[in-house]
């Protein structure tokens, strides 16, 4: 049966094609073995977390399939430089195009304005994609258990690792939690939205918790809008925290990331 998952999927085969057309995979691959370092997206988060405080990865997302367009007034760098200011741990930039009007362009900017860390958030389904997005300077990617086999997520993990980059690998269930500690991946994102129905519960962050490693980070990603959500996440023992639209639809992101993590 298609879902929207399916469908982004497809669509990014078919945009992967394109690209390596226009730009062929050694090509890509040199320019991301040339680049500067990247910034620690994990110790990001782990200095925040060592000093007691909620790691807030806050992402710059100005539309998605399941809301439409978010944010109008869309400037990467400004709102960049708002969540720094606000006290995110690190960024995630959306860069899909068809689907999140996202752009490597954004991500670029966005990271150009801040000193933080920023996850290049697209459907990796390629190792084309991780040379690609070290290119454009990412310093982590995303990687969802529910779009790859075992095999390519391994191996693209592994790939990710050495061109110095951190990974995200998401989840949305236990058997998908399961394969995603095959890979020596440090942070679990649970995403508490449904990526095939739209459905949003944070008790999939709370039904999973348990069956995560205490050497690994818990993100709990999606849905999370309110002080009451976050404080039912922290009770639960949850510090690292992936928000997007509940920031996005604040004229200053950063303040409104300071609002909902006030305690
Ligand atoms: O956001 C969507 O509609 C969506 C649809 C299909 C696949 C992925 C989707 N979102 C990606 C994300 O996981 C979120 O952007 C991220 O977790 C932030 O969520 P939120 O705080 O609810 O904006």
């Amino acid at each position: 049966m298609s879902d929207i998952l399916n469908t982004i999927l497809a669509r990014k085969v078919e945009e992967i094609e394109q690209r390596s057309r226009m730009r062929p995979l050694e090509m890509v691959r040199d320019r991301a073995e040339a680049m500067a370092p990247a910034r620690g997206f994990v110790r990001a988060i782990q200095s925040k977390l060592d000093a007691g405080a909620p790691a807030v990865i806050a992402e710059v997302k100005k539309a998605s399939p399941s809301k439409g367009l978010i944010r109008a007034d869309f400037r990467p760098a400004d709102i960049a430089r708002s969540y720094e200011a606000g006290g995110a741990a690190c960024l995630s930039v959306l860069t899909d195009v068809d689907f999140f009007q996202g752009s490597n362009l954004y991500l670029g900017e966005a990271r150009a304005a801040c000193g933080l860390p920023v996850l290049r958030k697209d459907f990796t389904v390629d190792p084309y994609q991780v040379y690609e997005a070290r290119m454009i300077g990412a310093d982590a990617i995303l990687l969802i258990v529910a779009a790859l086999e075992d095999g390519p997520m391994i191996e693209m993990a592994n790939l990710a690792h050495d061109l110095g980059m951190d990974v995200l690998v998401e989840v949305h269930d236990i058997d998908e939690l399961e394969r995603a500690l095959q890979t020596d991946c440090t942070l679990i994102g649970v995403n508490n939205r449904n990526l095939r129905t739209f459905e949003v519960s944070l008790d999939t962050t709370l039904a999973l918790r348990q069956a995560v490693p205490p050497d690994r980070t818990l993100v709990t990603e999606s849905g999370i809008a309110t002080p009451a959500d976050v404080a039912r996440m922290r009770e639960a023992g949850i510090g690292t925290f992936l928000v997007g639209e509940r920031f996005m639809r604040e004229a200053d992101p950063g303040a409104a990331l300071q609002r909902l993590f006030a305690t």
